[in-house]
């Protein structure tokens, strides 16, 4: 059976995705997605009713932070490139108006559910334990820096990537898990924005030179084709001025629906 509290999350989650500002209480959604009654607007259709779930309270006991934010451990490529899109996600019209630019930046939060019981039960305390992966190293800077902003236009995403020494394979580089957790993040998150609830059915990767440890790089993904419930998207990993290629991979992410992931 599925828990009307666990959709709500979810959707919530998914909201995160897509570039809605979250607060303690309410969603305080972007402008452009506003109807003209203020009710969220997104853009595929499996959550219709997401107006109701405007007015329900936060589900975490604490106040989210958000990790694709700036920290001391951001280099300066990695500052540099932040700049540079975050820069274009608003632009001042020449009446001094502010509107939004065509780039978007995702929060990012350490966990996307309080809890989602697919599967196996997993207890409370358990669940109340579960981080995204990503997002589980506390020291700044020794894992996974990255921020993410998607182009709705173009249909396609940036996300800048700083790869932390805890990441380390061959000696001095970063481990091609590591990679593959990000370009499987990535392209999830653009598939995720693009279609809605999507599962990573397919990723193909190719490592075509080493990352080294403490860089930044860009990951590039756009969008293949859509047909039906596939998501077809593909990633390029470069270094940060694109002249060098280091992984590129394509993905497959099949469209689910709430109780896919709800255990139903
Ligand atoms: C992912 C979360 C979404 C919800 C988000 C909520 C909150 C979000 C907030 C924050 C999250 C932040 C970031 C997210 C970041 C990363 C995302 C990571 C994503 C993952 O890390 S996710 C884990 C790894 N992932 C799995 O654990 C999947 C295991 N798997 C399955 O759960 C099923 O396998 C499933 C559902 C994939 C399909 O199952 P199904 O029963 O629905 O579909 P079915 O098998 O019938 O296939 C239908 C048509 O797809 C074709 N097809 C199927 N599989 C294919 C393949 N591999 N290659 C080529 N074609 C394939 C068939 O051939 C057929 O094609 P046709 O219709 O043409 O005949």
């Amino acid at each position: 059976m599925i828990r009307t509290g666990g959709v709500q999350q979810i959707a919530r989650g998914l909201c995160q995705i897509m570039g809605r500002e979250i607060s303690k209480g309410n969603f305080n959604t972007n402008i452009s997605q506003m109807t003209p009654r203020g009710t969220l607007q997104l853009p595929w259709s499996s959550i219709n009713s997401v107006r109701t779930m405007a007015v329900l309270p936060w589900p975490f006991s604490f106040q989210p932070r958000d990790f694709s934010l700036p920290n001391s451990s951001w280099g300066s490529d990695m500052r540099r490139l932040y700049e540079h899109y975050n820069s274009q996600c608003e632009v001042e019209t020449d009446d001094g108006e502010k509107k939004w630019g065509v780039w978007r930046r995702l929060p990012s939060y350490n966990r996307s559910l309080k809890y989602a019981t697919g599967g196996v039960y997993l207890s409370k305390i358990i669940q109340s334990k579960a981080r995204l992966f990503t997002r589980n190293i506390r020291e700044q800077g020794a894992g996974f820096e990255y921020v993410v902003f998607v182009n709705k236009q173009e249909q396609k995403c940036v996300c800048v990537f700083q790869a932390g020494h805890l990441l380390e394979g061959p000696p001095g580089h970063v481990h091609g898990g590591a990679i593959a957790t990000m370009i499987d993040t990535v392209t999830g998150t653009h598939a995720t924005y693009l279609s809605g609830p999507v599962m990573t059915a397919n990723l193909n990767i190719n490592y075509r030179s080493p990352i080294s440890l403490g860089s930044t790089v860009l990951l590039t993904c756009s969008l293949d084709k859509k047909e039906g419930r596939k998501t077809f998207v593909s990633c390029q990993v470069t270094n940060t001025d694109s002249s060098k290629l280091h992984t590129e991979a394509t993905g497959l992410f099949l469209s689910i629906t709430m109780g896919h992931l709800l255990g139903g």
